[in-house]
This record gives C-alpha cells, structure tokens and sequence, in this order.
C-alpha cells in the first residue's frame, strides 16, 4: 500500500499536468450531467493543441521524421485511400516499421508501439502492398486478431484504406461468417484463429498462396495460457516462406522469446515497459471503502458526469449481466458485451457503441485489446485485471490494453481503477511500479474534487512536454 501511496498524484499539491489534447476534439461540445445540481450543463471547452502539432513534437510516437506517406513508396491506390482517410502524416511505428516489411525480399517483423499509435495502418498497408489485385478471389495474406469484434474492425481498416485499389476482396473469417461447404475467395481474409484453423482443414481455405501472416495482439495471440496452440497450428499449415508480421503493444519477456521462434530472424522494433504508457491517458483510482460499495460509486460516478463514451471493464460476464441489470434498473442506459453473447448480436452491440447510440459499455476482457472508438473518454477498471492461478497476480498487459481504449491517436482520456481492500491496492501498486505509474486518487467521500479532476483531464488542452515516448526507447 505504501507503493501506491508513494505515487499518489495529489493535485492540490501541484498544477495538474494533463495530457494531450485530440484535434477532433477542437470545440468538442461535452454534456456534462451534474448530478449534484440536478441539471445538465452544457460547456464547450477550446483545445489548443492540434494532431498537427504532435505529429511534429519529435518525442511523440504520433510523429515521425518523414513528412508524408509519399515518402515510403506507396502506391498512387494506397496513397490515394490514406488521403480520403484522412492521415497526412506516418506515426513512429508506420514510418519505422513500413520500410521494413514492404522491403524485398520479405523479410519477418516483430513490432511494439503504444496502444492507438496507429499500428494497424501499418500491417494494413503492407499488406495491401503485397497482394496482387489481379488475383482477387485467391488467398494472398491472413490476418489473426483475438476477437471478432477485432477482425471486423480490421477488415473494414482494409476496405476502408484500399477503396481504391481494383478488385480487393476481404472475407471475415470468424464464427459463422462463412458457410459450410462455401470457398473463401477473397486476396485478404482477417479472422480468430479457431475458425481459420477448421477452414483450412476442410479445405475451403486455400492457403497455398499466401505471402503474408499478420498476428495482431501477438503476445496473447502466441501465449500458451491462450490461443498459442492455434496460432501455432494455422503457422504450420502456411506456405514455409510466408512473410510473418507480429504486433502488440505488450510483448512480456516469455512471449517475445517464444516470438523471435515463431517469426525467425525477424527485425524487432521494441518499447521498454517504463515508456509503455500513452501520456494522453490521465490514470486515477477510486478508493472504495469496501467492496460492497463498488457499485453505488460506479452509479454515483454516471450520475455526476456523463464524458462522451465509456467503456467500463469487469472480470466476469456474470457481473457484466448484474451491473447491467442494477444499472438499468437505477435508470442509467448502459450495454453490455460479452462471450456468451451470440455473434451477430455482439457485432450490433459493438456497432450501436460505436455510432454513439449506446455510450456506456459494461464488458469483459473479450474487448480489452483493440478495439478502436474514438469518442471513448473514460475507461473504468471496475475489477483489477488478474491472472495466474488462483488470479493472485496483477495482469499488467491487460490493464495496459484495457486503459489503452481510450486516448487513440492524441486524445485525451481518463482511466479509473477501482480498489477496495489490501489485495487490490497491492495489485494496483505493482502495476504502477512496473510502469513507473503516477496514480491520481479520487475518494469517494468528496465528489466535488473527484467531478473536478476528471474534468479537468477532459478539458485539458495542454499536451505533457514528455507526451510520449520513443517506441524504439532511445
Ligand atoms: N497516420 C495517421 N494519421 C492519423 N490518424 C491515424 C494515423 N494512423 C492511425 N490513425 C488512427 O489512429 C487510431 C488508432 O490506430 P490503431 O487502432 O491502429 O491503434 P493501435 O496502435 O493498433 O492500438 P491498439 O494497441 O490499441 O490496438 C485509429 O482511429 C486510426 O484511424
């Protein structure tokens, strides 16, 4: 506890140093539900620093030393989709790593950036780079994600980038997305590794072409606790000179080795865990008093504030279904996602958030990696994530990747863990010691300086002169 105390950022003490500021936050409108006056309050807040200006501050893993995607040697078709979308400048990991992969000959990678530092442009155009638009129905490159929500948002990156090249074809391989008995004729195919392995061996994948394997979340994709037998299997059933690409924010020390064997003399492009952190994230936690009283906080929190979208993370689907339920029945419009949900329900679930007709989604570890929706402000650790047996260890990946759906690409977000008893503020300690973590403490006996530092990490424009980090941590 004396850890955690130690790094107890205290703003009465010090100018509150908040973070980055999104440019599609300039003259954001926030509602601000002020339960304590019983009224909504509309206020508009100016934000000052532009995308611009942090993809030239130099520290920052948004920016990079060149100075437009021209520069990589892109097609006039990709450069073209990168426009429409928007994207006037590579970040770190796209300037670092893409000269590196759309190199011949083809050569493995194995690369780490912070969470929304624009990783998947990166694999995406490589991919996009390597596929030959005159073979549309033959496969040409795999792409593994650990969830369907994943896949789907990474096929629709592929679309969305490559609108302009002739003849691309996608298919999701995830579950029921492709009928028994139907071939897969798409150049690129995205899906979870369970579904590809069973399409592969019942022949209605045709792999014997395929030039590229992309794993995102390598590190849980590869680990043995989860799905590293299937990614393992689908490896072994791909061309031997496939080129394999393996990206994550987090690569622990156990997966990386296992890693640099899976994808053989691969370039690396590596973070140290100190430098993991996106610095646009204000980290705070709520001190409950125990843990019966989780729950009036989480209520009492939403019925102060109402920050754009949030994404509140528990371990169980059982407890996402009972917050849920509370919640509803306190009048609060909440959703909640979850494994045990049928897939297609999951996808409209996961579409109503991220059009905002839902802003508040209760969830598992199932969307902890990923998952990229912009408006999302707030992230609540309503449990500390755990793992190891008996769950007596602190899943710093996890709580890294949970946090990290919030503050993409430059903007502002704010996360809160929930702690209650010694067990949990030990957790939380080791996770902040590992990341060399200042944590802001909000209590729940004073609702006014809990409504006033969060808010204040939303309105910030300032970006942190240590915003970020070099991903090559030099
Ligand atoms: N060069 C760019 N210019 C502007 N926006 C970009 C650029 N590259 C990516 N983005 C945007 O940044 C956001 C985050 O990107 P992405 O989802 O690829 O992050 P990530 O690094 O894969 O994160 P995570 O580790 O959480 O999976 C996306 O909304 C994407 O559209």
């Amino acid at each position: 506890m004396a850890d955690l105390a130690n790094r107890i950022h205290n703003p009465n003490d010090a100018p509150v140093d908040n973070a980055a500021a999104p440019a599609e936050a300039n003259g954001a409108e926030q509602l601000i539900d002020d339960g304590a006056n019983g009224g909504i309050v509309d206020s508009t807040y100016d934000v000052e620093v532009k995308l611009s200006d942090l993809q030239n501050d130099a520290s920052s893993p948004l920016s990079s030393g060149v100075s437009s995607f021209e520069e990589l040697g892109l097609s006039k078709e990709i450069l073209d989709g990168l426009l429409a979308m928007n994207f006037k400048k590579p970040s770190k990991i796209q300037e670092k790593a893409l000269p590196l992969m759309i190199r011949d000959p083809p050569r493995n990678m194995i690369a780490q950036s912070q969470s929304g530092t624009g990783k998947t442009a990166a694999f995406v155009l490589t991919v996009l780079s390597r596929v030959d638009f005159k073979k549309p129905e033959q496969p040409q490159a795999l792409l593994l994600a650990p969830s369907r929500e994943l896949a789907r948002q990474i096929q629709q990156v592929i679309k969305t980038i490559g609108r302009f090249c002739n003849n691309l074809i996608v298919e999701a391989a995830i579950p029921g997305s492709i009928p028994r008995g139907t071939g897969v004729r798409a150049s690129i195919v995205v899906g979870t590794p369970g579904t590809v392995v069973d399409l592969i061996r019942r022949r209605q994948f045709d792999v014997s072409q395929l030039k590229v394997l992309v794993i995102d979340e390598a590190d849980n994709m590869l680990d043995q606790q989860g799905m590293g037998e299937q990614s393992l299997r689908v490896k072994n059933m791909l061309p031997k000179d496939t080129q394999i690409l393996l990206f994550s924010a987090t690569f622990p020390d156990n997966v990386m080795n296992y890693a640099r064997r899976f994808a053989d003399n691969a370039n690396e492009i590596k973070l140290r865990h100190q430098d993991l952190t996106v610095k646009g994230i204000s980290q705070m936690y709520m001190d409950c008093p125990d843990e019966s009283k989780k729950y009036d906080i989480l209520c009492k929190l939403y019925g102060l504030m109402t920050i754009g979208s949030s994404v509140i993370f528990v371990k169980t689907r059982e407890s996402a279904n009972e917050i849920q339920r509370r919640m509803e029945a306190d009048g609060h419009k909440v959703s909640a996602l979850h494994g045990a949900y049928e897939g297609q329900n999951r996808d409209a679930l996961l579409d109503d958030f991220r059009s905002g007709r839902s802003k508040v989604l209760i969830t598992t570890n199932v969307l902890a990696r990923g998952i990229d929706v912009s408006s999302v402000s707030m992230v609540i650790n309503y449990d500390i994530p755990t793992k190891g047996p008996g769950d007596r260890e602190p899943d710093h990946e996890t709580y890294l990747h949970r946090i990290g759906r919030t503050g993409r690409f430059g903007r502002v977000g704010v996360s809160i863990t929930f702690v209650y008893d010694r067990k949990s503020f030990e957790m939380l300690s080791k996770i902040a010691e590992y990341y060399g973590l200042d944590l802001v403490q909000l209590s729940p006996d004073d609702w006014d300086a809990t409504e006033k530092k969060v808010q204040e990490v939303i309105k910030s424009s300032r970006a942190r002169p240590d915003y970020a980090p070099n991903p090559l941590g030099n």
